[in-house]
């Protein structure tokens, strides 16, 4: 069975929410999904690193704050150091995901820079995948309405609650993704144990 990591923090719980839906997809795919939700502090259990160590796929959370990732997810990818300098976590497949308030809001940076921590781990970054849904016949409900291409990026409106917000599409969209993560995971689970 492929084991994927989702390792993400929230603050409010919209980026929650889509890790949700991250997490759906990853069992449609008949995968196994390891939830690691990041605390307030910024520190995760000796549980979680062993579970990170043990995953097959590895797909990266954050909101957009301040045009980057939230200091709780930059302290989990500073002390993953320990584990950069051997390369443990090397030849696997990786993914992000971020959500801003703005329709741009500055996270392409959040993902520019969660794709650059993949690549320091020696990671194999994969994309959506998907198409965008850009025509005047698209609304929010759509998966990818907004045109991402590099990892997902998602909205939720500065006064929206957890209900209201990421849009359905962004939602398909994550389930979408973790489908394809652990699908990918899958297939290149030989060349990790090789
Ligand atoms: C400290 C802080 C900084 C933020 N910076 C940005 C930003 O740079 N761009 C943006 O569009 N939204 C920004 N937002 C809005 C969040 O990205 C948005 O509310 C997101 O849904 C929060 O995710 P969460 O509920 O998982 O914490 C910021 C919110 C906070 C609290």
């Amino acid at each position: 069975m492929t084991n994927i990591a989702i390792i993400y923090f929230s603050g409010y719980g919209h980026t929650a929410k889509l890790a949700e839906a991250v997490i759906q997809g990853v069992r449609d795919a008949g995968a196994t999904p390891v939830e690691i939700r990041i605390p307030e502090d910024g520190v995760i259990t000796d549980a979680d690193w062993a579970a990170i160590e043990a995953a097959d796929g590895l797909i990266y959370g954050s909101p957009t704050y301040m045009g980057n990732a939230a200091w709780q997810f930059k302290r989990f990818a500073d002390a993953s150091s320990k584990l950069w300098m051997r390369q443990v976590l090397a030849g696997r497949v990786a993914g992000g995901f971020t959500v801003s308030a703005s329709t741009v809001g500055d996270k392409g940076e959040t993902m520019s820079w969660l794709m650059t921590f993949a690549q320091q781990h020696g990671q194999l970054w994969a994309g959506p995948g998907m198409l965008p849904s850009n025509t005047l016949a698209h609304t929010p409900a759509d998966a990818n309405w907004t045109g991402f291409s590099t990892g997902l990026l998602a909205i939720a409106r500065s006064d929206s609650s957890t209900d209201q917000g990421p849009y359905a599409g962004d939602l398909e969209a994550g389930r979408l993704y973790g489908k394809r993560i652990a699908e990918l995971a899958a297939r290149n689970a030989p060349a990790i144990a090789a």
